[in-house]
């Protein structure tokens, strides 16, 4: 044991003295020789391990180009060795993630991290440079001036491997990655800040959480799996929108009365497909060009989302007029307050302009995008702007079905059968009530703590809607009659009325014809006679 000890320190002493002489030469080195032929050396240097050295190495920077942007392979290639490192690394670093709840692991710097790829065997590492010159800052920079580089080494005979297949594998799997990792945002133009018009961006944004799943909505099991499968394979379809020749992007129409799912269905699309969201208002963009500005800014793999469109735009002069008129009748305050908001920012978007957005040139800047269009009066809107290719599928959301209920029950109150339901289903058919408002009344409260009392709340409520349908069916009778009466009242007035002024008009015509006569019968008495 002790010979070893021996054998050991002896060796550790001989290579620090070795190593202390190296460092020693190198500091005369750096201090005493002239730069320029420093740099000659370092060159040759640099040549001579080239011609040894079995080895090619690749940096990828972490900042590039002349404005130092963040470089798009550094951050695939992090992304990539994130999941690889953290089952090989012994040192990582540690950062939260999406949702703030879970770590993403990565390989710290020095650290060292092999890969394999169609039998090829290559190295990354993980490194920093500092400055070779001190810089002075009036600000902080604890890590800004270090520049960071991954560095992939494999040998030389695996050149064409890496290059043309290994490279854009690392690339393509790490931004799969950043698609699943990134937190995922809701962007909206209606922040109303003019006075923030320096800002780069006209949209705001917060982070999307919205829990709606297809799960969770309720709707026709067959109804609903068309509209996903039609969703995935509009994602899944970007080489056959390029060989088509058409712009990657499908337009929804979602319309139904108010209640009926579809704010619910645009963010259980959006999950479903991991998709930013762009709530656009349009009453709130100033012109076609804003509306441009604000298309062109938005990112791949989104959906564009413009609710209400009735409301938010008068379309036409026409259309303006006409609803105008309809403001009188408006009952609904929501729609109502929309209208006059509408009317009072005036703004200049028109039908061109908008439908410019949808299918023309720039549409197709971006690429991977919905758009979605919500109303609750799909007969109101233009032909132009719903006719097939402009907004590729037509959904209607209608009231709560007993397939509807099912999945309701099943998300509120977790059943898949109850003996009440068959009643639910006879009322459900003969009524009209709002997902909602069934929702509405599933949901567990401190007053309703148990199933069967939500179940017969939900009972008693679809009997009031029966009850109120009935009474509203019946004054809706009553009104018809009042009006056909009315009609009849009116068309026999106007009978009235003629046959009066016929008869008006026969006795003026006898008074003329007396009065004529009157005159002839005169005219002849004063004229003296030839005899
Ligand atoms: N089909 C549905 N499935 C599940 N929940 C629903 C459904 N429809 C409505 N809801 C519930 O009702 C609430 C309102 O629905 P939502 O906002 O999606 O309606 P909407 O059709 O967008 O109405 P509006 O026309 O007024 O904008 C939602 O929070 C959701 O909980
Ligand atoms: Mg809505």
């Amino acid at each position: 044991m002790i010979p070893m000890m021996g054998m050991g320190g002896e060796m550790w002493s001989k290579f620090g003295s070795t190593l202390a002489s190296i460092m020693f030469m190198y500091a005369m080195f750096q201090q005493y020789i002239p730069y320029t032929f420093r740099s000659k050396f370092e060159k040759y240097v640099h040549k001579l391990i080239g011609y040894v050295n079995p080895n090619i190495q690749i940096r990828f920077h972490e900042f590039v180009g002349e404005r130092l942007e963040r470089s798009q392979a550094y951050t695939a290639i992090k992304n990539y060795l994130s999941s690889n490192s953290s089952k090989q690394a012994k040192r990582l670093k540690a950062d939260v993630g999406k949702d703030s709840t879970n770590l993403v692991l990565s390989m710290d710097d020095y650290e060292e991290v092999p890969d394999e790829h169609e039998g090829v065997k290559v190295l990354w590492a993980a490194s920093k440079s500092s400055p070779k010159t001190p810089s002075f800052s009036l600000y902080p920079t604890s890590s800004g001036d270090e520049k960071r580089y991954y560095q992939l080494t494999f040998h030389r005979k695996n050149r064409d491997v890496v290059i043309n297949s290994y490279l854009n594998h690392v690339l393509e799997k790490g931004k799969a990655i950043a698609v699943q990792n990134r937190q995922r945002r809701l962007y909206t133009n209606s922040t109303g800040h003019s006075y923030y018009s320096f800002k780069k961006s006209n949209w705001s944004h917060v982070v999307f959480d919205h829990p709606a799943t297809f799960q969770t909505l309720a709707m026709e099991a067959e109804k609903k799996n068309e509209i996903i499968d039609d969703l995935i394979t509009f994602s899944k379809s970007k080489d056959y929108y390029a060989k088509v020749g058409k712009a990657w992007k499908r337009g929804y129409l979602l319309y139904g009365p108010p209640g009926t799912g579809k704010s619910t269905m645009i963010s259980a699309m959006a999950n479903l497909l991991n998709y930013d969201v762009y709530d656009l208002e349009l009453t709130a963009v100033k012109d076609n060009t804003e509306l441009r500005k604000l298309l062109i800014e938005t990112s791949s793999k989104s959906i564009i989302v413009i609710e209400d469109i009735d409301c938010s735009l008068d379309l036409t002069g026409q259309r303006k007029k006409k609803t105008d008129k309809e403001d009188e009748e408006e009952t609904d305050p929501v729609r109502k307050r929309a209208k006059e908001e509408s009317s009072i920012k005036e703004s200049k978007v028109t039908l061109s302009g908008l439908l410019n957005f949808i299918d023309g040139i720039w549409s197709a800047c971006g690429g991977e995008r919905i758009i979605v269009f919500t109303t609750n009066h799909v007969e109101q809107l233009d032909p132009a702007l719903i006719r097939r290719g402009r907004m590729d599928k037509h959904i209607e959301l209608s009231y709560c079905s007993f397939e509807g209920f099912k999945v309701l029950a099943k998300n509120y109150l977790d059943i898949d059968s109850h003996e009440l339901f068959e009643v639910i289903q006879e009322l459900l058919a003969e009524t009209q009530m709002t997902p909602a408002d069934v929702a509405e009344n599933l949901m567990l409260t401190t007053f309703t703590r148990n199933t069967d009392k939500c179940l017969e709340n939900l009972i008693q409520a679809l009997k009031t809607a029966k009850e109120e349908k009935k009474l509203k069916a019946e004054e809706e009778a009553k009104e018809e009659e009042k009006k056909r009466l009315k009609a009849e009242e009116k068309v026999k007035e106007e009978e009235h009325k003629s046959m009066k002024t016929e008869e008006k008009v026969k006795d003026l015509k006898v008074d003329e014809k007396v009065k004529e006569d009157q005159t002839e019968a005169k005219e002849d008495a004063s004229t003296p006679s030839s005899n």
